[in-house]
């Protein structure tokens, strides 16, 4: 894990994205500082996604700038970077992958080292136990000789997971990454996204749905409107009722945890007169 070490940041600067002529998401400012977790929270459509497939250069930019570098350091023009050094540095998982057949769990974690591969695989030395590792943090070595496409829904998840963590990078993106996973999976994949940020010096960019789980595990979050940044900041900053409750289009109350001093959201449905929250996230 050599290169996470050298902590690279990620920042969108100003960044206009679409698809054809429709603009999608407008001027978005976004740094991802090295041992940092950044979550992308807001409603549906609202460009989250986009703008992380944007920073991972996905998603062609109309205008605007992503600059990779080191914190006090220089900064480099990540969009005219070879390819093959951006996925050196950065990956993204992204929400929806098609399952590749014919493949076993190793392969496709495997595949994660791509970009550090030379012509020849004897270019990689560390590649193995990378990939060795990733699949240990992930819970999936049990499965590293079966087929991709037999896997649960979750399984798949968590061999993602590996897949993007054995790339080895100073920023990981990741898009929903607890989707499918059961409580258990869901806890520790955050505590490994915490401890690749903590540990690792890990510069983290993740969009989240839940608003308490984005506020239990986020140094800052971005909230997301339009395809406008809303707020950034820290989730007591961020999480404003007002400001949810605007984005959102429903009534959403936020309240400091007295245990844990984390904010935790309400969201109230049209029951709320009989004090009723028809959806609770907690
Ligand atoms: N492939 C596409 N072609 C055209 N428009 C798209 C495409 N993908 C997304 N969009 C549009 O871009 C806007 C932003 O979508 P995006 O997927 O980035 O939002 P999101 O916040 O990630 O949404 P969700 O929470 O539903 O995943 C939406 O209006 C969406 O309809």
């Amino acid at each position: 894990m050599n290169d996470r070490k050298t902590g690279y940041g990620l920042s969108a600067q100003d960044l206009d994205l679409g698809y054809g002529t429709r603009q999608v998401v407008h001027g978005a400012h976004l740094t991802l500082r090295p041992g940092r977790i950044v979550a992308l929270v807001g409603p549906n459509g609202s460009g989250k996604s986009t703008l992380l497939r944007a920073m991972a250069r996905l998603h062609e930019v109309d205008a605007g700038g992503l600059r990779l570098g080191k914190l006090g350091g220089e900064s480099l023009d990540a969009l005219s970077m070879k390819r093959s050094e951006f996925a050196r540095r950065v990956t993204l998982l992204s929400q929806s992958r098609p399952v590749p057949h014919g493949l076993s769990v190793r392969e496709v974690v495997e595949f994660g080292r791509h970009p550090h591969r030379g012509r020849f695989r004897s270019a990689d030395p560390s590649g193995q136990a990378m990939v060795e590792g990733a699949m240990a943090m992930t819970g999936v070595e049990a499965l590293a000789d079966r087929g991709v496409h037999e896997l649960s829904g979750g399984q798949l998840q968590r061999v993602w997971m590996a897949s993007a963590l054995a790339q080895d990078t100073s920023v990981l993106l990741l898009d929903e990454p607890t989707n499918h996973l059961d409580l258990r999976y869901k806890v520790e994949i955050f505590d490994l996204v915490h401890d690749l940020a903590r540990e690792h010096g890990v510069a983290v960019g993740l969009v989240l749905h839940d608003l308490d789980e984005a506020a239990g595990i986020a140094d800052d979050i971005a909230v997301l409107s339009g395809g406008r940044i809303m707020a950034v900041g820290p989730a007591h900053e961020a999480l404003d009722a007002q400001l949810l409750s605007r984005v959102y289009g429903i009534e959403i109350e936020t309240r400091l945890d007295p245990f844990t001093g984390r904010v935790q959201t309400r969201a109230l449905g049209r029951r709320h007169g009989n004090s009723q929250p028809i959806l609770e996230t907690i």
